[in-house]
């Protein structure tokens, strides 16, 4: 029941040679919600949308991506990805979009009150009580905040309820109180049994720690894969260890930025950085029987860094 992603190569240019992703290698699990983080143009949109099956036409992709043990079908209405733009129509509200899309999307033998119903649920799961029928607005017509605009767009895509939801920075431009909220309604999401994966940039303590798992890319490739609240001790054991009072975020994009040949050689020196090899391929083939959620050993302090590949 997992999305797996081996391999996973990017390239643009007639003869391939430039690579915004080198070999990325992962999963994700239901009820679970994975952060994205590393360096501005390391990659990150190029995962999710590789992931998502919606990158730009220059580009050119290999590499395995499977969900529940099949291949990624580009038309699958399974996978659902919320990109950075918004394109709403300021005069409608936030309801009326809502009704608008549902009506569009959902099957048409829906009935009229089944889709309220979704479109009622919808409203309640994203915190839109308050605003649901404000205008969303537009220049010269004041609407609903920044914040209620993300979680509009995150509801457009719950609508139709698929089972991996993909988000380019949900939280750009919000305050960190806003932030922990969009995270905290996307964590809800994923506690519903579903995939949820999302670039972000520097959360704060209290959003991070709402992840629970965390891929770090850097140049395209991956520094750190495995459960969120390892992190901190997987950069300490290759000699990075988090200062105190440096928010954790912070501290892993400040260590990736120092010099990705150092930290490279480092982490691999202690055996936790493993490129993709014949035992990764192994290990990915056996995740399929994972259980879904949140697993125990993220709460055992005396385990070790769970280093999935
Ligand atoms: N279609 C494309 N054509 C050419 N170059 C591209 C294309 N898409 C991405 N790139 C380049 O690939 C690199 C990775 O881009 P990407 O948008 O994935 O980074 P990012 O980590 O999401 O960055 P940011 O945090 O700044 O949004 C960048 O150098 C970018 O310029």
């Amino acid at each position: 029941m997992v999305m797996i992603w081996e391999n996973l190569t990017v390239t643009i240019g007639a003869d391939k040679k430039k690579k915004l992703l080198d070999g990325v290698t992962g999963f994700a699990q239901p009820g679970r919600i994975m952060a994205v983080m590393g360096p501005s143009g390391c990659g990150k949109t190029t995962l999710l949308t590789s992931l998502a099956g919606t990158h730009a036409a220059n580009v050119a992709e290999a590499g395995n991506i499977q969900i529940k043990g099949k291949r990624r079908n580009l038309y699958s209405k399974e996978v659902s990805f919320v990109g950075q733009e918004e394109l709403f129509l300021g005069t409608l509200t936030v309801k009326e979009t809502l009704t608008y899309s549902a009506n569009m999307r959902l099957p048409s033998k829906m009935t009229k009150q089944e889709i309220d119903k979704v479109v009622e649920d919808t409203i309640i799961e994203m915190g839109l009580e308050d605003c649901a029928n404000s205008k969303i607005g537009n220049w010269h017509l004041r609407g609903i905040s920044n914040g209620e605009k993300k979680r509009l767009s995150i509801g457009l895509e719950i609508l139709t309820q698929p089972f991996v939801l993909l988000l380019d920075e949900p939280t750009s431009g919000l305050d960190s109180a806003s932030a922990f909220y969009v995270i905290q309604a996307l964590s809800n999401i994923a506690l519903k049994g579903k995939i949820v994966i999302c670039s972000i940039h520097q959360p704060g303590c209290e959003t991070f720690n709402i992840f629970d798992d965390l891929l770090l890319l850097s140049s395209g490739e991956t520094v750190y894969f495995g459960e969120a609240n390892m992190a901190l001790k997987f950069f300490a054991d290759a000699g990075f260890p988090c200062p105190i009072k440096r928010n954790p975020s912070d501290h892993f994009l400040m260590s990736i930025n120092l010099d990705f040949d150092f930290i490279n050689e480092a982490l691999a020196r202690c055996h936790v950085l493993i490129r993709v090899s014949q035992e990764t391929t192994i290990l990915m083939s056996s995740v399929a029987d994972l259980p879904c959620g949140r697993r125990s050993s993220a709460t055992d302090p005396n385990d070790g860094p769970v280093l999935w590949y």
